[in-house]
C-alpha cells in the first residue's frame, strides 16, 4: 500500500456511524438522532489494538510508541478513519448528498458498514419499528454498484472503441476507467480472474458489466458489517438473519453507545475499563482510586455488563476496526535501529516505530517504503540479528521486527 490505509465508515444515517467514530478516536463528531448530523466527511484518527511485538520479548515496560500508545503489551497503532455522511437509498442519482458521498468513498481502501440491527430506522434513517435491517446492506452494496456502472455505462461506446484500436488488455482498459477509484492493476486482475467464463470486454452486454463491477468491489472496497446496537433487545432476530443471509460476510457485533459511555465514565474516574474487553470496575471493586456511581448510574453499568459485556464479550467496536485491517490483510510491521535490545537511536525506549504493511510484503519494499528510495540498504536483520533477504516477506511474528543497515555514501 503506497500510502496509509483508510478505512471508510458508511452507513445510512442515524445507523450510528458519528458515534462509532468517536467510540474508536478521540474525535468529537456531531451526534444526533436525526440524518445528516454528519454533513462534511470527516476524518479521524482511529487506534487498532494488536499484541505488540514487545510482549514477545518480553519488554513491556520500556515500550514507547512514537505514535499511539501501548499498555501491558497492548499496543494501538493509528489507523485513518473517515465518516461519511448519510447515504440514502438513490444516492448515486443524487438523492440525499448523493453523489459526494460517493465521491469521498473512493478514497477508502476497506469500509466498515454500521448496520442499525434494532429496526428502529428505516432505510432513510427515520424512526420507525420493525425495520427489516438486510435490507439496508443490500441497498448499500447496490448504491455502490450503481454509481461505479453508471460512470462506466455512460461512457461504454467509446471506451470499447478505445480498447479495440489500441489492442489493450481488458485489466489496462479498466484500470483507466477505474483508477479514479483508486484502483490499482493487480485489483482488476483479480477481479476479472474471478468471473467464469467472462468473455472478451467488446463482448459484454450489460449483465457482466455488473458481474464485473461486482467483483471490482469486492477489491477495492472489502466491507466488514458492524451490526450495531445490539443492545436493543430486536437486535438478537436481526443479527441471526444477516449471518444466515452473509455467511461469507466478516460481521461484529457492536454497541457503540456502550463504548462511547464506559470511555467517558473512564474519563471522569468513575470506572476502571479496558477497551476492548468485558472487564468493568467501580467504586466497590476499587474504593480508593474510583469515585462513587450514583444509583442510576451504577444500575445502568449493570445492564450494559448483562445486556452487551458478559453477552458478547465486549463493546464489539474495537474488534470491528480489526476486522477491517483483517480483510486488507495488515499486520504490523516493527522497525528498530539495534536488533538486539529494540531500540531506537540511542535511547531506552524500545519498538517507537510500528507500521502497517500487507501481510506477504517483501521486506525490501517495506525497507523502501519506510526508509525512502534514496538510501541504500545494506542489511536487513531480523530478531537473533538474523539476516534476511529483500525476498523475504513479512508474516505475523516472523520478519515482522526489522532492522535496515543502511550502506555508508559513497565519497567518490
Ligand atoms: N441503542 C443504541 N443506540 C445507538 C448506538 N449507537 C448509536 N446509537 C444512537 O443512534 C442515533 C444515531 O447515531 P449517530 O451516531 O448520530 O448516527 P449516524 O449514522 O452518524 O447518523 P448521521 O450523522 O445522520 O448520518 C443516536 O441517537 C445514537 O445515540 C448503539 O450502539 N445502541
Amino acid at each position: 500500500m503506497p500510502r496509509d490505509p483508510l478505512i471508510g465508515i458508511v452507513g445510512k444515517p442515524s445507523s450510528g456511524k458519528s458515534t462509532t467514530l468517536n467510540s474508536l478516536t478521540d474525535a468529537a463528531a456531531a451526534v444526533g438522532a436525526f440524518p445528516f448530523t454528519t454533513i462534511e466527511p470527516n476524518k479521524a484518527t482511529g487506534y487498532l489494538q494488536v499484541d505488540c511485538a514487545c510482549s514477545r520479548v518480553g519488554k513491556e515496560d520500556l515500550c514507547k510508541p512514537n505514535y499511539g500508545w501501548c499498555s501491558n503489551g497492548k499496543r494501538h497503532i493509528p489507523v485513518m478513519l473517515l465518516d461519511v455522511a448519510g447515504l440514502v437509498p438513490g444516492a448515486h442519482s443524487g438523492r440525499g448528498l448523493g453523489n459526494k458521498f460517493l465521491d469521498d468513498l473512493r478514497h477508502a481502501d476497506a469500509l466498515i458498514h454500521v448496520v442499525d440491527v434494532s429496526g428502529t430506522t428505516d432505510a432513510e434513517g427515520k424512526n420507525t419499528r420493525g425495520y427489516d435491517p438486510l435490507n439496508d446492506i443490500v441497498w448499500l452494496q447496490d448504491e455502490i454498484r450503481l454509481w461505479i456502472e453508471g460512470n462506466l455505462k455512460k461512457r461504454w461506446g467509446s471506451i470499447v472503441r478505445r480498447h479495440t484500436a489500441t489492442k489493450s488488455s481488458a485489466v489496462d482498459t479498466l484500470q483507466a476507467q477505474f483508477g479514479g477509484y483508486g484502483s490499482q492493476a493487480t485489483m482488476i486482475q483479480k477481479a476479472l480472474a474471478r468471473i467464469e467464463d467472462l468473455p472478451p470486454l467488446e463482448e459484454w452486454d450489460d449483465e457482466w458489466i455488473t458481474k464485473v463491477v461486482k467483483s471490482f468491489m469486492m477489491e477495492k472496497f472489502p466491507t466488514v458489517l458492524a451490526l450495531n446496537k445490539m443492545d436493543h433487545p430486536d437486535a438478537d432476530k436481526n443479527v441471526s438473519k444477516i449471518m444466515m443471509k452473509y455467511p461469507d460476510t466478516k460481521a461484529v457485533l457492536t454497541s457503540a453507545i456502550t463504548e462511547v459511555f464506559l470511555r467517558k465514565l473512564k474519563k471522569q474516574g468513575f470506572i476502571h475499563y479496558e477497551e476492548g474487553t468485558e472487564f468493568v470496575d467501580t467504586f466497590e471493586d476499587d474504593p480508593e482510586n474510583l469515585k462513587e456511581l450514583d444509583e442510576k448510574l451504577l444500575n445502568r453499568i449493570e445492564n450494559i455488563r448483562d445486556l452487551v459485556l458478559y453477552r458478547f464479550g465486549s463493546t464489539g467496536v474495537l474488534q470491528v476496526l480489526q476486522a477491517a485491517t483483517d480483510v486488507l490483510g495488515l499486520i504490523p510491521v516493527y522497525t528498530v535501529k539495534n536488533i538486539q535490545t529494540f531500540t531506537g537511536g540511542n535511547g531506552t525506549n524500545v519498538f517507537r516505530d510500528c507500521f502497517l504493511v500487507k501481510k506477504g510484503t517483501p521486506v525490501g519494499k517495506v525497507s523502501r517504503y519506510i526508509m525512502g528510495g534514496e538510501v541504500t540498504i545494506a542489511a536487513i536483520e531480523t530478531v537473533g540479528g538474523i539476516r534476511v533477504s529483500e525476498e523475504a516477506v513479512v508474516e505475523p511474528g516472523k520478519n515482522d521486527i526489522l532492522s535496515f543497515k543502511i550502506a555508508p555514501r559513497s565519497t567518490a
